[in-house]
């Protein structure tokens, strides 16, 4: 037994991140992960292996359709599936291995469990019982089915099963048109599946910029997805090596069969406080499940707080990590914030999709006629040069002060791109302020500063 100022339940980029920051500023510090490996889902199952597998068959994609018209001719690759599960194995152990390196340099402990609070100011893993004047629940979520569909990670998977999977399926039905759908869908079609995606909604990705959610559908369609919209699923019949989707027509009540050897379920995920004894503490909870907390990740039980997954809001890394952080500078007595309306989104698909801040519609529909700058990437030297000249940046800004309120992007490097839009964001600065902000020759980000000249008196190159 060991006396903490702070245990962190859960290695995830929540827990990881604010274990970091409360050993830089001082605070005794230890982590209880019940996982082999540091890293949480998004290193072991998540973010990582699935941009591993992305990388891998975009670059398949390339070979097989854009090597020939740059004037690289020869035979395609052929996939080596073991060995391109290896690739994605290496690249998470190098990660969640990075994490462990980072503990030891910062003399955090790593209590090897799965931990319970038996009261406030204790965390039990197995027989030993550990004080700590500030628990952090950090514990992230789980993948989420739907009514009718059991997950058996064989033929009905999740993401984690889709990820390991012992061979490249020949039909693939994911249901649900997200960020894991989309994505994971990507990474099959790529590889060969012919792969058929369901979504509830009339449109993929929920909640998107409604201009991106088309755009993105014709290009996803346009490489091989197939995607029916306004599709509720209704159950899965599975035997050992195949499986039924039944779903039915939102719009006509049609009632249809999809058949396919596996199915990948991205319903959602929820959030993930099992075996803690939460309830037993007394420990608020929302009506969905998350813990409740207040602006600085206090939960209702004194000393206890919670960040990441397993709270309320975005359901991302990134969102994680920067709980972590605040909340670390709070319990060492500084003060902690975090930009809830500066968060970004990334689909890591080709082409990426980046989004923060409002949208043109949500704006709209609160009575705002916002400023709207577009640029297509076809008036982008660089993405015409790697043949990326699908998709567009779009800026919204305020229409009296110019302010940027809002950004998607759809075309290469989105993801790194949306960032300047971010810090942009962050200081409040207008579209204007990043019109005239110098940008390099050849860039795709000189498509962000062509959008924000649209907010104003127009782009150069339209
Ligand atoms: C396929 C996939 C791809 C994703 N890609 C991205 C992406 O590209 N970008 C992005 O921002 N987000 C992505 N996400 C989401 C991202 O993984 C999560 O938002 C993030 O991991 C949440 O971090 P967290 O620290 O809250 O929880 P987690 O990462 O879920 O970590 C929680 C950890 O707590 C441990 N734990 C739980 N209970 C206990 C206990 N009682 N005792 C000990 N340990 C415990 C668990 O074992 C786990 O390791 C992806 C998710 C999936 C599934
Ligand atoms: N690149 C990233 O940042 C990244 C990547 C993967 C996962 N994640 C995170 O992981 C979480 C889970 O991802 P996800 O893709 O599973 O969830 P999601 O919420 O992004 O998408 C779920 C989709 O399933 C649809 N759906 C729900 N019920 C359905 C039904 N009965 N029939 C058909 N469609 C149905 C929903 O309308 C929605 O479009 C998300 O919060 C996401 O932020 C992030």
């Amino acid at each position: 037994m060991a006396s903490y100022d702070v245990i962190i339940i859960g290695a995830g980029p929540g827990g990881y991140v604010c274990a970091i920051r409360c050993a830089q500023l001082g605070l005794k510090t230890a982590v209880v992960e019940g996982r082999e490996t540091l890293g949480g889902t998004c290193l072991n199952v998540g973010c990582i292996p699935s941009k591993a597998m992305l990388h891998a068959t975009h670059m398949l994609h390339e070979a097989e359709h854009n090597f020939a018209g740059m004037g690289l001719k020869g035979k395609s690759p052929s996939v080596d599936w073991k060995q391109m599960l290896s690739y994605k194995d290496e690249v998470v152990s190098q990660n969640t291995g990075g994490i462990e390196f980072l503990f030891k340099k910062n003399k955090i402990d790593w209590i090897k469990g799965w931990a319970s609070i038996p009261e406030a100011g204790k965390v039990k893993v197995g027989e030993d019982v550990h004080e700590a004047k500030n628990i952090v629940v950090a514990s992230g979520s789980e993948p989420a089915s739907i009514p009718g569909v059991e997950i058996d990670e064989k033929v009905v998977v999740s993401s984690t099963g889709a990820l390991e999977l012992p061979k490249i399926p020949k039909k693939l039905a994911v249901i649900g048109a997200g960020v894991i759908g989309l994505e994971l869908g990507s990474v099959y079609q790529r590889l060969g599946a012919e792969v058929t995606v369901l979504e509830y909604m009339d449109a993929i990705t929920p909640g998107m910029d409604a201009d991106v959610q088309r755009t993105f559908k014709r290009i996803l369609e346009k490489q091989g997805l197939k995607i029916i919209t306004g599709a509720a699923v209704q159950g899965v019949e599975a035997t050992k090596t195949k499986a039924k989707v039944s779903y039915k027509m939102k719009k006509g009540g049609e009632e249809e069969v999809l058949d396919a050897d596996i199915v990948l379920v991205a319903t959602g995920r929820k959030p993930y406080a099992d075996g803690l004894g939460l309830a037993d503490l007394g420990v608020k909870m929302t009506e969905r499940g998350q813990v409740a907390v207040d602006d600085h990740w206090a939960t209702s039980v004194k000393g206890i707080y919670a960040i990441g997954d397993v709270t309320p809001g975005p359901m991302l890394a990134h969102k994680a990590e920067d709980e972590g952080m605040a909340l670390a500078e709070v319990l060492a007595g500084k003060h902690g914030h975090v930009n809830y309306d500066v968060i970004p989104g990334v689909v890591y698909t080709t082409p990426e999709v980046a989004t923060v801040g409002q949208t043109e519609d949500a704006l709209k529909a609160g009575g705002m006629k916002p400023k709207v700058g577009k640029f297509s990437f076809m008036g982008n030297a660089r993405a015409k040069a790697i043949g990326q000249a699908e998709g567009f940046v779009k800026i919204i800004a305020h229409p009296e002060t110019d302010r940027i309120l809002g950004a998607a992007i759809i075309g290469p490097a989105a993801g790194d791109m949306i960032h300047e839009l971010c810090v942009a964001m962050e200081f409040g600065a207008s579209a204007q302020d990043v019109a005239l902000t110098c940008h390099a020759h050849p860039t795709y980000s000189e498509a962000v500063r062509e959008a924000a000249l649209a907010c104003g008196d127009g782009p150069i190159h339209a």
